[in-house]
Formats: C-alpha cells, sequence, structure tokens
C-alpha cells in the first residue's frame, strides 16, 4: 500500500508555500489555531503531533490522541469501502457522484492525505476525480457546489486581472489548467460548470508528475454560454449571457495571460477543453510568447501517435510501415486535426517528406474531400482529392460504414464525441481490415460518448483487435481463458510529463520537439511481449512512473534545443552537464510526494 519514494520532510518543505509576512520562529507557517485545521494545504486533523499542537495553538481543539498518518489513511479507506458496500446496486450516477462528495470532502479538509490516497489508488479513482466521473460533476456543478476551487475570470473583470490575480493565495505557481468551458470532454458547452475539468487534469498533475499542490492553479475563463439550458437554470452559477465572440473573446484571454504572465512568468498554462476556433487561435496566438500548450490537440496527438507506432509492432511491422498504415479519423475536432498534424510529420520522419499517407478524416458530415463547400482551413490539407476519392470508389461525404468497407483501414479511430457511432455495421466492416490485427481507438469522452464500447468492438470486429478507449473500460472476457485488454487512450500519459518538463527546463516555449520527444518516450515505454498481448499504454498504476520518463524526455529535447533556461536553483549550465541518467534523476527528486511536514522548527 505504502508504494513510491518517501521524501525527506526538509525536500517537500523546499516545495511548501513561502509567506511574505515577517514569522519570528519557530512556526514555518503564519497561521495559528483554527486557521491551520481550516487550511486543507496544511492541516493534517488528529494527526498533529502534540509539540505542533502546544506551538501552533491547537491545544483543546483536537480529541486527545494522536493518529498516525497510516491510521488515517486506512481510516478513509474503510469509509471508501464501506461506501461501496452500501451503495451496490444503485445506478452508476448516484454511486460515483458519492464516491466523489466523500473525495471531493477530504480534498477540501487534508490536501496531504487526500493526494496520498489517490496516488495509492489511482486505478480506483481517477475514474472518479478525472474521466468519466468528472464530467457528471460538471454536469451537477451547480447543484453540488459547496466551496470553491482555484480561480474564477469572468467578461465582467476585463480592466482588473491583473489585481485580481494578487488573490490568489500561493507565492508561487507552477501548473495552471485554464478551461472557457465550451467543449467539456464530449458534453459541449457547460459554462463555469467546466471549471470541474482543470480541478480533474491538475489532481493528475499532483498524483502523476509530483507537482506541489500549492503550486497549482485551476482558472475558469467565463465569457458567457450558449447553453440555453443553462442559462435558464436558476441555480446556474456563472455569467448569464451569450459567450463572447471575435476580438472581444481574444481581449478577455490576453489579458488573462499577460496578469498570469506578470505575476508568475515562469508557470505553463495547459489549454483545456476550448472548442475549435478558440483551441487553435490561442495556440498560435500565444505559443511562442508564453509557456503554453494545448492539451486536446498537443497531448492526445502523442498519445494517439504512441498508440497507431504501438498498433504496427503489434501486427508484427517495422516502424517504417507506418507510412502504409490506412487511418479513418473520424472526428475533425481540435483532437482529430491535432492527431493527424502529429502523424503526418511522424510518416515524413519515417519514411521521408515524398511520402503519401493513407489517412482518411471524416466529420459530422461524412468523408471531407476537396469539394466540402467551406471546410474549416484547419481541415483542409487533410480533404481527399476527387481523384484519389473516385479511385477508391467514394464520393465527398460518404458514409462511415461505406469508407471503412471500401478503404478496409487497419485503424478506424474515433474523436468525434458521439456515443455509438462506431456501430454494429462498422465494426462489422472492420473484420475485412487489410491487416491482421486492427486498431480501434474509441477516444472520446466520457463513457456515454465512446464511439464504442469494448465488448461490442471484441464481439462484431473479432477478437484479434486490438482496442484502445479515452474512458476506461473492464477488459473483456472472450471465453476460454482469452482476454480482450482493453487500453485507456488517453492524453493523462502525456500531459503531467509535457508540464513537468517543460517546468524544469524552463524554457519559454515549448516547441515541437518537445512534444515529439514526450510521444516517442511513450511509444518507447512498452516491452514487445506487451504488444504482442494488445497492450500500447502503460497501466495507470505506473503513472508516476511514466510521467517521470516523459518529463525528462522532454527536458532533454529543451536541452538539446537549446531551449533550457533551468528551474529553481539548478541552471542551464547545470542541465547541459547532465547525463540521461542525472536527468531522469533530478527530474524524480522535483517531483513531490504526500508526507506530513514539520509545521514548526525543531527547538
Ligand atoms: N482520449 C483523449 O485523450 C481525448 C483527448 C481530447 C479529446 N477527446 C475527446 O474527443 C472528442 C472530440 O473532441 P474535440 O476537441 O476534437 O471536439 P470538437 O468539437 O472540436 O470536434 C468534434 C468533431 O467531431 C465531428 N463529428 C460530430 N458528429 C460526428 C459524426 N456523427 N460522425 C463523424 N464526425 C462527427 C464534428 O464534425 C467535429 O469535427 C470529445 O469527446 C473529447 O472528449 C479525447
Ligand atoms: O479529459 C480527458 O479525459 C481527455 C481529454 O482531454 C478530453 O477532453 O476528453
Ligand atoms: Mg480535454
Amino acid at each position: 500500500m505504502w508504494r513510491g519514494l518517501v521524501r525527506s520532510a526538509a525536500s517537500n518543505l523546499r516545495h511548501s508555500r513561502s509567506y511574505s509576512s515577517a514569522v519570528p520562529l519557530p512556526s514555518i507557517i503564519h497561521k495559528r489555531g483554527i486557521d491551520v485545521l481550516h487550511d486543507p494545504w496544511f492541516n493534517k486533523d488528529t494527526g498533529f503531533p502534540i509539540t505542533e499542537r502546544d506551538r501552533l495553538g491547537l491545544r483543546g481543539l483536537l480529541p486527545p490522541r494522536v493518529v498516525s498518518f497510516e491510521q488515517q489513511y486506512d481510516r478513509f479507506m474503510e469509509s471508501y469501502r464501506s461506501l461501496e458496500k452500501n451503495t451496490v446496486g444503485q445506478s452508476y450516477g448516484v454511486v460515483s457522484l458519492a464516491k466523489w462528495r466523500i473525495l471531493n470532502r477530504l480534498h477540501d479538509r487534508n490536501e496531504t492525505l487526500y493526494y496520498r490516497v489517490l496516488i495509492d489508488n489511482i486505478k480506483d479513482f481517477a475514474p472518479i476525480i478525472y474521466t468519466p466521473t468528472v464530467g457528471l460533476v460538471c454536469q451537477n456543478y451547480s447543484g453540488l457546489f459547496r466551496r470553491p476551487r482555484g480561480m474564477y475570470f469572468s467578461a465582467k473583470d476585463k480592466g482588473e486581472m491583473m489585481s485580481m490575480i494578487y488573490n490568489w493565495p500561493a507565492q508561487q505557481v507552477d501548473m495552471i489548467v485554464l478551461t472557457d468551458g465550451s467543449r467539456i470532454l464530449g458534453l459541449g458547452d457547460l459554462g463555469v460548470q467546466g471549471i470541474g475539468i482543470p480541478i480533474g487534469k491538475l489532481d493528475m498533475y499532483v498524483a502523476a508528475a509530483g507537482i506541489n499542490p500549492q503550486r497549482i492553479l485551476p482558472v475558469m475563463l467565463d465569457v458567457g454560454t450558449n447553453n440555453q439550458k443553462l442559462l435558464e437554470d436558476r441555480l446556474y452559477l456563472g455569467l448569464r449571457q451569450p459567450r463572447l465572440e471575435g476580438e472581444e473573446y481574444l481581449s478577455v484571454v490576453d489579458e488573462f495571460m499577460e496578469a498570469v504572465h506578470a505575476r508568475w512568468p515562469k508557470a505553463i498554462v495547459q489549454f483545456e477543453d476550448f472548442q475549435m476556433k478558440w483551441a487553435f487561435e490561442t495556440l498560435h496566438r500565444y505559443r511562442k510568447k508564453f509557456c503554453m500548450f494545448n492539451d486536446d490537440i498537443q497531448g492526445t496527438a502523442g498519445v494517439a501517435l504512441a498508440g497507431l507506432l504501438g498498433t504496427v509492432r503489434a501486427q508484427g511491422r517495422p516502424l517504417t510501415d507506418f507510412a502504409n498504415q490506412k487511418i479513418v479519423v473520424v472526428g475533425a475536432g481540435s483532437a482529430g486535426l491535432g492527431v493527424l498534424n502529429m502523424a503526418i510529420q511522424a510518416v515524413s520522419r519515417i519514411a521521408g517528406s515524398g511520402a503519401n499517407p493513407h489517412f482518411f478524416l471524416l466529420d459530422k458530415d461524412g468523408l471531407l474531400t476537396k469539394e466540402r463547400k467551406g471546410i474549416d482551413p484547419a481541415a483542409a490539407p487533410f480533404a481527399k482529392s476527387v481523384a484519389e476519392t473516385e479511385e477508391m470508389g467514394l464520393r465527398e461525404g460518404a458514409s462511415l460504414v461505406e469508407v471503412v468497407k471500401k478503404v478496409k483501414p487497419h485503424v478506424l479511430l474515433g474523436l468525434s464525441g458521439v456515443g455509438g457511432v462506431f456501430h454494429e455495421e462498422v465494426l462489422k466492416a472492420m473484420r475485412e481490415s487489410d491487416s491482421i490485427k486492427p486498431a480501434i481507438f474509441a477516444m472520446s469522452n466520457p463513457t456515454t460518448k465512446a464511439e464504442c464500447t469494448a465488448i461490442d468492438a471484441f464481439k462484431h470486429a473479432g477478437e484479434n483487435i486490438v482496442f484502445a478507449s479515452g474512458s476506461p473500460f473492464e477488459n473483456v472476457d472472450l471465453g476460454n481463458g482469452k482476454v480482450g485488454h482493453v487500453n485507456q487512450a488517453n492524453n493523462m500519459y502525456l500531459f503531467p510529463g509535457i508540464g513537468l518538463g517543460s517546468l524544469l527546463s524552463g524554457a519559454h516555449y515549448i516547441s515541437d520537439g518537445m512534444l515529439q520527444a514526450a510521444a516517442e518516450c511513450l511509444a518507447n515505454y512498452m516491452k514487445d511481449e506487451e504488444i504482442q498481448m494488445g497492450i500500447l499504454y502503460p497501466s495507470i498504476n505506473s503513472i508516476r512512473d511514466i510521467t517521470a520518463e516523459v518529463a525528462a524526455a522532454v527536458l532533454r529535447a529543451a536541452i538539446g534545443e537549446g531551449l533550457a533556461e533551468g528551474h529553481g536553483d539548478v541552471g542551464a549550465k547545470e542541465l547541459e552537464h547532465m547525463s540521461e541518467e542525472e536527468i531522469i534523476e533530478h527530474v524524480r527528486r522535483n517531483m513531490w510526494y504526500p508526507i506530513y511536514s514539520p509545521l514548526v522548527h525543531e527547538r
């Protein structure tokens, strides 16, 4: 149960919150009494030792027995397990929200214990604090709201953001996840309720990348919502106005980015769940100016590419064969286009710039060809020419079934946000694939929006497929002791490492080379024996390990490109002189791990 490395208190405290107010020794924190108990960053509940109770004015505010961290941990897990028992037979929504509530209450009260149970039970808890339950939490946010978490900047705050940013109590922030709530998972525009996504992503940053929870900041940019139901909901907590558009919209994002940069010039900003037009626009606008990335475009692309390369290996083919793979991508949004852009780059690296990849792109109106009217410029490079389409017996707007039947793809990859779009006929058509091991990636989230379920994929497309989904599914029992392995193709395998590696590099922007290094690291992480069994991604139980490797790869790439400026007391020169082993050791040393650190100096 007690996995992972236990850091020394001193090293944990190096990243602790520091205070500008003059603090007389012996206290390490400036708060006293009930304020300490009400601060989840420092609270140890019944775990406060007698010396700290004395010196922080806690005597009498707690029952007398001092309970160890291990006992507190076991107590929480017992109540969690009994909640599981007591909710057997109830609906998914009721059970998962009950689980979310119990975890959220701990999060509100005692962050050290919260992150420890999260890290140690990540396989069980990720589906609650992350996809799929986080989607349900966002949908029910107004009703579930008890306490705020993170910061909210709204269209009404124009002109005020530079001063508002100083309302955040931490002196240092390393990692920000920002959304405008316009495309929350596959659930559409959820307005201010989308704040659950940055919170969930940052929980993964703490659990996987060891970013200190005192240095994370979830942010909601509330520029209104076009969701009529929310606008009419009397409990809705966001601005009741249609979304800002055009220059008005961009000026709000600009102001926020400048405010963040002014206070924390080295903070990394992850853009998350923005509708496509703003996802691309803001990425182009800020990517060389600030240290930022768009997770849905860039993080997803790297995870998908790692899976696609794994698929080639699973077929027993050399990686150069990637250039010959026929890949049908369903969904021409920020994620689908991000994947195709990165896949095209990979093909030209592997097979030279003259290679002609066999990629097919569909959106809600079917196969995209050059004949499409009003085609989005971001999708245009992937539209098929008339000659190519005719040669295959296809046409503009051809349906998914037609495309799969004619193309016989090696890979069918969904990022459409439409549950069940890989229906029985589509999956059965995959049996005629030209691959001996066709791959089906149903990457849309949450589970209800997956293009197909794992069971249906193995049932209709055959037992020899490789399967991956964005939200978790159980492995499938194929009978006779055989198991259909379910991979979770989710950007959670990359964004924490991209963020941590970029942070430690101190680079002023995140280059394509850094992102490519992250994807390659994930692709190379899996052993051939695993790949042969259809296992394309590591178990989520190893997410801390894979994240350290990814972060080291990103850091090495930044050093190699001369972008690394260093972080904290480790400068560019020191980074340049580190060996590969020293870099990974440096990354691991900088990963926060939850233990109770002393809050008073020893006399
Ligand atoms: N697994 C992951 O790591 C991951 C990462 C990012 C996004 N996603 C998921 O991918 C989905 C899409 O995200 P996005 O940012 O690209 O959204 P988006 O809104 O930008 O794009 C959705 C695309 O799907 C197309 N589409 C809609 N209905 C369709 C249909 N019936 N057939 C074919 N195409 C259809 C739309 O035309 C559009 O091109 C979401 O559900 C999101 O949760 C998953
Ligand atoms: O949030 C996730 O689980 C993955 C991805 O960022 C998404 O938008 O679906
Ligand atoms: Mg996302």
